[in-house]
């Protein structure tokens, strides 16, 4: 069928737009067409988290006593300072670091994706890039988030470059989303394919980013605190910019500086519990075995401080004051979107009618039985920060246009062969969701895109959707409930109206999940 699919007659994808960063929205309010509205604000939000003024915030230099302020802490530099990096949003970050501690930088190393330098440079990003003499050595690899022989060789250089620092050295270490892939160096005689094979299985299978991860740390030589142990005595400080749910650390990029508190039994239950324990690699048991008994115990992180510099949190608030100035009234529902993505689809679904009745006729309610399922919904999703009840009396007190913001990372279980990523799959799915119900007279609008720019292994970020989208593209001969049920939700887009619906930023270079952005808006 997937075949079948392929085949379909696209018309040519949609040709790449360069992202906006801080585009004035409000010049763009007046008479915009509310799918254009929505992909401004989509590109404006990721333009406002960019990796450069974050890492800016963070840190602060003295030139004249070269002390190095990184929140309440100081460090003293005198060409001391060592620099590693790996993720998505990393090469941004190691632009504004030369820039801000250029003279004190002796070496660095970073693991950046494939053609992201290629593509800041199309895109005129310069801010993004390092110097052209730079001491940052750059591998780019881990092609489609997965790692790779490049991405091992960039591993390996960080771990070299690491052991050989002092007690005297100040090692940066630069962690983003994606960071995981990139720095594969698996504890022998694990080899590089058979941790790739167990983490795809485990990600098809919907295993979420703490279940993959603790896998992850016990298979890797860098990851778990591996890295920070392997530049001990060295001090390291860590920024961080999260693409996880509550910015655990240990979790983003599977937390290489910092302590594992996982043990085997941990691992054991997780592939137990996705069916992948009996047909474990024999190098797998092994690693697992050692791990049990090893006498060092897990690593200790005591000369390590992790600082946060970003997160999805920051991107809504920018989301919610960039929608507020185009004159929606916007409230940030969750940054904790979680669960799988069938669920999370009909949750927006059900809001969008149980909000759009309260925006028609303020007071009423949709139908009692909406307003339960939604609830029902919303408490089995156990969304620890979700400010439903705020958001339906903000849409009640609107008066206008309302815009609902959300961020996270809903989870795909893979049941075919098509293409597709998370926010494709959800944005198909809530317009599945939203041809089904009565939404009287507000035009609604839903938009899910991915912060990094790649959606799963496609070059969209995400795609919007309205409710007509089912029986539109019924009319161009695609039946979404079909592309739905073989995870093709890029296909459907590339198809549908030419690939119009779908969000083309191009790698932006940062990475803090997914947003999520519901407008509604009386006719
Ligand atoms: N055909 C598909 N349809 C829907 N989702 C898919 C499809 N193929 C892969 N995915 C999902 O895409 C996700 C991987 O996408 P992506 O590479 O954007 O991950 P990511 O979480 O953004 O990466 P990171 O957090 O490491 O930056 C996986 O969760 C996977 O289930
Ligand atoms: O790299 C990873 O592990 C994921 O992006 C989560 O940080």
């Amino acid at each position: 069928m997937a075949i079948v699919l392929q085949a379909l007659p696209c018309l040519a994808r949609a040709p790449l737009r360069p992202l906006l960063p801080g585009r004035p929205m409000v010049r763009l309010a007046s008479g915009m067409a509310l799918g254009e509205q929505a992909q401004h604000l989509f590109e404006s939000t990721v333009g406002a988290v960019l990796p450069g003024p974050m890492l800016h915030r963070a840190l602060s230099l003295d030139p004249s006593s070269g002390l190095l302020k990184v929140r309440d802490r100081s460090f003293q530099l005198r060409q001391n300072l060592y620099l590693v990096g790996f993720g998505k949003a990393v090469l941004g970050m190691a632009a504004a670091a030369e820039e801000l501690l250029g003279q004190h930088l002796v070496q660095g190393v970073i693991s950046v994706p494939k053609g992201i330098r290629a593509a800041m440079e199309r895109a005129g990003k310069q801010e993004m890039l390092l110097k052209p003499h730079s001491r940052v050595q750059v591998f780019e690899g881990a092609e489609d988030n997965l790692p790779d022989r490049d991405a091992l060789r960039a591993a390996l250089a960080i771990r070299q470059l690491a052991e050989g620092l002092t007690a005297d050295d100040l090692l940066l270490v630069l962690i983003s989303g994606g960071g995981s892939a990139l720095l594969p160096a698996p504890i022998p005689p694990v080899t590089l394919e058979e941790k790739q094979t167990l983490t795809k299985l485990l990600a098809a299978r919907g295993a979420n980013i703490q279940e993959l991860n603790t896998i992850r740390k016990a298979l890797s030589q860098l990851k778990g605190g591996g890295l920070a142990q392997a530049a001990y005595p060295a001090q390291v400080v860590s920024l961080i910019l999260s693409d996880v749910v509550g910015d655990p650390v240990e979790v983003i990029a599977s937390g290489p500086t910092v302590a594992s508190i996982h043990n085997v039994q941990d691992c054991l239950h997780i592939l137990n519990h996705y069916g992948l324990r009996a047909a474990l690699p024999r190098s797998v048991k092994t690693v697992l075995a050692r791990a049990d008994s090893d006498p060092h115990g897990p690593h200790t992180c005591g000369h390590v401080l992790n600082v946060i510099i970003g997160s999805n949190t920051l991107a809504l608030a920018e989301a919610q004051r960039q929608a507020e100035a185009l004159g929606y009234r916007a409230l940030v529902l969750s940054a904790a979107i979680q669960g799988d993505v069938k669920s999370v689809a009909r949750f927006y679904g059900l809001l969008a009618q149980v909000a759009g009745a309260q925006l028609t006729l303020p007071g009423t309610r949709a139908s009692v039985k909406e307003d339960e399922q939604l609830r029902e919904l919303a408490a089995e999703l156990q969304l620890p920060d979700l400010q439903l009840k705020e958001a339906l009396e903000t849409v009640a007190g609107a008066r206008g246009p309302v815009c609902l913001l959300a961020g996270g990372e809903p989870t795909v279980q893979l049941q075919g062969s098509g293409k597709g990523g998370r926010n494709q799959e959800l944005a198909l799915r809530v317009g599945a969701e939203l041809g089904q119900q009565p939404l009287g007279s507000v035009d609604v609008l839903f938009l899910s895109g991915g912060t990094d720019g790649q959606d799963g292994p496609t070059e969209a970020a995400g795609a919007w959707v309205v409710p007509e989208l089912a029986s539109q593209a019924a009319t161009e001969g695609l039946d979404v409930a079909t592309f739905l049920s073989h995870n093709d939700s890029h296909t459907f887009f590339r198809c549908f109206r030419g690939g119009a619906h779908l969000l083309h930023t191009g790698l932006t270079g940062t990475n803090v999940m997914d947003v999520h952005f519901l407008f509604l808006r009386l006719r």
